[in-house]
């Protein structure tokens, strides 16, 4: 399979490794190998993934490549992110969006030259959801110009931050503001915890490591419990909200100012960790489809490439066409937010609930799909796939936690909701009054003419961008609109208004969820036409955009038939159209995994390496394991008596 050019691992019977991948920095470096992860305990992943970050940073010293740059993106996707001091980078991203310039100066130059580690420590072990439910404190004194940092409880223990367990000397605490005798809500805070002399916890500062868990391993996600500790008044940062020496609280943002920092992380997290994560298992489970051959389409034929089976390829295209959508949209998404962030660092605020809004329900939405097409693509690998030697069981756990961490998908899309039905009642408002305010540019299409029923005489008629997109915006409206309906039917029964809402969450998180969607299908055909100077790219591309679509209206094909938008003859005709597609897609299949450009070590995957020696690989690094290469105790301690024991009857 595939030109000798580009070869894996150099293992023995590899061809011979191409000159070019000699000179791959990261690769060539046996401090960035990856080899050992499979063999691997907490602890030595731990210290693997702070050697590597060690490594890596001095190299980036070395080579002159900055925070943010190409090379370090480049060299953190190689290392396929197995590198610790994540938080620290959500630090820096914190600061910027919450600290004044004066302590962006401050701190900025600290963090760059990891003269302190930092941590993000907001969730506690009694809330990580309610942020208005934070236990721990901050009590300002006018006396000393402090903060006393302090949790009050057992509930109010910081409970998950990554790298606060053994790394961090600094964390970002985010607790209840209290001056001037109110409380304040949420707000950031500075504070030292572990002596940058000897790395020992500081007076008043109890921290450690949760322990096991499913994956993240190389991350020490840790405990913070801060008895009455004292920061100084500059701690606080201070961009949307200050505390004056007298106490005097200023507030410069909204109530949800200082949410801002997470939403500058989902938007990031997207295409930095979450999608690669989707990307990574279709090329492994697509170049292994190629290569694995099992039973037989005609009783004449050797036996087939499992590809080449119809419910194969409806198992893993529609991940790969995801994973593309996917791309698309975090582009897009990431495109919006750098255009609205410096208005929001400005105290513009006028679009940050769409920011909040899309940049919540695609976190949510990406990684719920990126955790099922990963779990697909290792269960169509069979027994092999279940096999951690074949990288998948290790992103399947790892995308799972996206679905939790940086805002648990329901509760996002939740605020998806919030968001469509202000819009929708917005929109409604403004239907009836001559002065028609203009929707933000994700909701527009509620107001846009809509069809009541789908055009389409034929399957190729499916084929056309502008009709599926405005399929996917029929149901969203009407989704949302009967979310709005029952929500106002509960209240009109009498129920108060938060147990009509909460009565109604799972008819709002459906319209979420169809208004996302519809969202990223509009997003992936957008890109697609500014690829016209790219055909033959356009053409491959256009059929993953058609399958993504169609592949989810047959999934969700209640909602077109609801209200006979689509009838059972058009819904036939999709199927059609979609089957069509899997098999032109067949052709492309290797072409569009290796486009996502990772290597056979980033990889890390017996069946997923580019020379195709699956069973060759598999076997050699089953020898590796310590199971093979440590003995075997249990025999001396238990087999042999087991195998013994019946003399002793005789
Ligand atoms: C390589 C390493 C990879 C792994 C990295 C892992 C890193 C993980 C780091 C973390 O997990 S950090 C912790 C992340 N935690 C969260 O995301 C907590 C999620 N919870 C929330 O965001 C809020 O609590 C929630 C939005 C669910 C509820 O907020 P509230 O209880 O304050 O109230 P509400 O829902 O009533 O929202 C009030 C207003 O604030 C708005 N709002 C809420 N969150 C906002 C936000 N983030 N930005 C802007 N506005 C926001 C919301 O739209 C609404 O506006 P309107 O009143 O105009 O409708
Ligand atoms: C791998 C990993 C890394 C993490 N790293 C960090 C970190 O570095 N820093 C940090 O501060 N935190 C971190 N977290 C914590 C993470 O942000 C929280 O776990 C997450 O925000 C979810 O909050 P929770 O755990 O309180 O879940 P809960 O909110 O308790 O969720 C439990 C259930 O309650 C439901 N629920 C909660 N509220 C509502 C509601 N209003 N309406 C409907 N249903 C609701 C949820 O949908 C869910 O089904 C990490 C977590 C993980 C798994």
């Amino acid at each position: 399979m595939g030109s000798p050019a580009r070869v894996s691992m150099g293992d023995a019977w590899s061809w011979r490794v191409h000159p070019d991948m000699e000179k791959s920095i990261i690769h060539s470096d046996p401090e960035f190998s990856l080899k050992e992860n499979y063999f691997m305990s907490q602890n030595e992943h731990y210290e693997a993934g702070v050697k590597k970050k060690f490594h890596l940073q001095m190299l980036a010293r070395r080579l002159g490549w900055s925070e943010g740059s190409r090379e370090l993106r480049y060299a953190f996707r190689a290392v396929t992110g197995d590198l610790a001091l994540g938080l620290h980078h959500i630090f820096s991203k914190s600061l910027q969006s919450l600290g004044s310039e004066e302590q962006i100066a401050k701190w900025a130059p600290l963090c760059d030259q990891f003269r302190i580690i930092a941590t993000y420590a907001q969730t506690e072990l009694g809330h990580g959801t309610y942020l208005q439910g934070l236990e721990t404190e901050a009590t300002y004194d006018a006396d000393t110009q402090e903060f006393v940092m302090h949790s009050p409880t057992l509930t109010a223990t910081k409970w998950w931050p990554g790298d606060l367990g053994r790394s961090a000397t600094h964390a970002l605490v985010l607790a209840q503001l209290i001056c001037s005798g109110a409380r304040r809500g949420m707000h950031a805070f500075i504070v030292p915890i572990r002596s940058l002399q000897d790395h020992s916890l500081l007076p008043g500062v109890t921290a450690g490591d949760i322990g096991p868990k499913m994956d993240f391993e190389y991350i020490d996600n840790g405990f913070l419990q801060l008895d009455h500790v004292r920061i100084p008044r500059e701690n606080m940062l201070s961009r949307f909200a200050q505390v004056l020496p007298d106490g005097t609280y200023v507030k410069l943002g909204t109530a949800q100012s200082n949410y801002l920092s997470m939403v500058v992380v989902r938007v990031g997290l997207l295409l930095d960790e979450i999608n690669p994560l989707l990307e990574k298992a279709c090329v492994i489970a697509i170049r292994y489809s190629v290569i694995r051959r099992q039973s037989r389409l005609r009783p004449s034929d050797p036996e087939a490439k499992v590809l080449d089976y119809q419910t194969q390829q409806h198992k893993l295209f529609p991940q790969l066409a995801a994973a593309y959508a996917f791309h698309f949209t975090g582009t897009s998404l990431r495109d919006f937010f750098q255009e609205s962030y410096g208005a929001i660092l400005d105290r513009d605020f006028s679009l940050l609930p769409e920011l909040h809004a899309l940049s919540s329900g695609l976190k949510a939405l990406i990684s719920e799909f990126c955790t099922q097409g990963a779990e697909l693509c290792r269960r169509a690998c069979g027994g092999h796939g279940y096999s951690k030697l074949s990288g998948l069981p290790s992103l399947v756990s790892r995308v799972t936690a996206s679905c939790t961490y940086e805002g648990e998908n329901t509760v996002l899309y939740l605020q998806v909701a919030r968001f469509l039905l202000k819009s929708y009642l917005q929109a409604q408002a403004s239907a009836g009054s001559a002065s028609k305010t203009s929707l933000p540019r994700s909701v527009a299409y509620l107001t846009a003419p809509d069809l009541a029923r789908c055009p389409a005489q034929r399957a190729a008629d499916f084929l056309r961008p502008g009709l599926y997109t405005r399929a996917w915006a029929h149901v969203a409206v009407r989704l949302i609109r009967d979310s709005a309906h029952q929500l106002q039917t509960q209240m009109q029964s009498g129920a108060e208004e938060h147990e009509a809402w909460n009565q109604t969450t799972v008819i709002h998180l459906q319209a979420a969820k169809a208004h996302c969607y519809y969202v990223t299908v509009k997003s992936f055909a957008e890109a697609l036409q500014r690829l016209d100077k790219e055909p033959a790219i356009q053409q491959a591309l256009q059929r993953l955009c058609d399958l993504f679509a169609l592949h989810g209206i047959l999934s969700a094909a209640g909602d077109f038939l609801h209200d006979g938008f689509l009838s059972g003859a058009q819904v036939d005709m999709v199927r059609t159209a979609y089957l069509d597609l899997l098999f032109l897609i067949r052709k492309d299949a290797i072409s569009l995994t290796d486009a996502f450009d990772f290597t056979d070590q980033c990889l890390n995957s017996a069946l997923g390496c580019y020379d195709g020696n699956v069973y060759e690989r598999l076997f050699y690094w089953a020898q590796k394991s310590p199971t093979n290469t440590q003995g075997n105790p249990a025999y001396q301690k238990y087999l042999r008596p087991l195998l013994q024991s019946w003399r002793s009857k005789l």
